[in-house]
């Protein structure tokens, strides 16, 4: 399985010329966008609106990836051409992913509680809204990190833009004290063990992308 991933600072088309400005431009706006969300969810988390920020996400690290799922094809020599070109399940890593996918295309599974994949089809104008692993872990499973795939079995060449707003790159995280108590984990028991997002990210990339 294959994923052809366009890294924004490395890639410079000529057109449009301003590829790079305008990026940066939705990058800007994305980590802002992302950040307030961030507000919004440690506030319904019982916290304080600028838990995620400071030592955490203060410094968030971030990541842009702008993604193309070729059409499907016969060239694997079947009669019914089906396409082996998507993005396997996986969860997202960080805090939060804002995800832009093309308005007229049915690609995008996400897997329900009783573990159907089910579609999440997109809505014009909308972003989809992932919750990554660490914020699984700070909200010790509050919120869960759901587990998400690509197929691209439409006739037309998919385009998706996903911003990935995390925390800080060396933050160690583990699960907040206020969803200790709140998550229903018996005398406010953490569920998951003390993890390192970069080190986390690291590892996940290198289990996660066929070169
Ligand atoms: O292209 C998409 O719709 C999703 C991409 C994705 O899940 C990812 O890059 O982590
Ligand atoms: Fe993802």
């Amino acid at each position: 399985m294959h994923i052809f991933v366009f890294f924004v600072s490395l890639y410079r088309p000529e057109n449009p010329p301003n590829f790079k400005e305008m990026m940066e431009d939705y990058i800007n706006l994305c980590t802002d966008l992302a950040r307030k969300i961030m507000r919004g969810i440690a506030l319904a988390l019982g916290g304080s609106p600028y838990e995620f920020e400071g030592d955490r996400a203060g410094d968030a690290f971030w990541v842009t990836r702008i993604i193309g799922y070729p059409v499907k094809t016969s060239e694997n020599g079947q009669e019914k051409p089906v396409n082996d070109i998507g993005c396997g399940a996986h969860t997202d890593y960080g805090l939060l992913t804002l995800l832009n996918q093309d308005d007229d295309i049915l690609a995008l599974q996400v897997r329900n509680l009783s573990g159907e994949w089910i579609w999440a089809p997109p809505l014009p104008g909308t972003f989809v809204c992932n919750i990554g692993d660490m914020l699984k872990i700070y909200s010790n499973g509050l919120y869960e990190s759901t587990l998400h795939r690509v197929i691209n079995n439409s006739t037309k060449y998919r385009v998706s833009v996903a911003y990935f707003y995390e925390t800080n790159f060396d933050t160690a995280v583990e699960p907040l004290d206020i969803c200790k108590q709140r998550s229903g984990s018996g005398g406010g028991a953490k569920k998951f063990e003390r993890a390192v997002y970069g080190e986390h990210l690291v590892s996940k990339i290198l289990t996660n992308f066929v070169y």
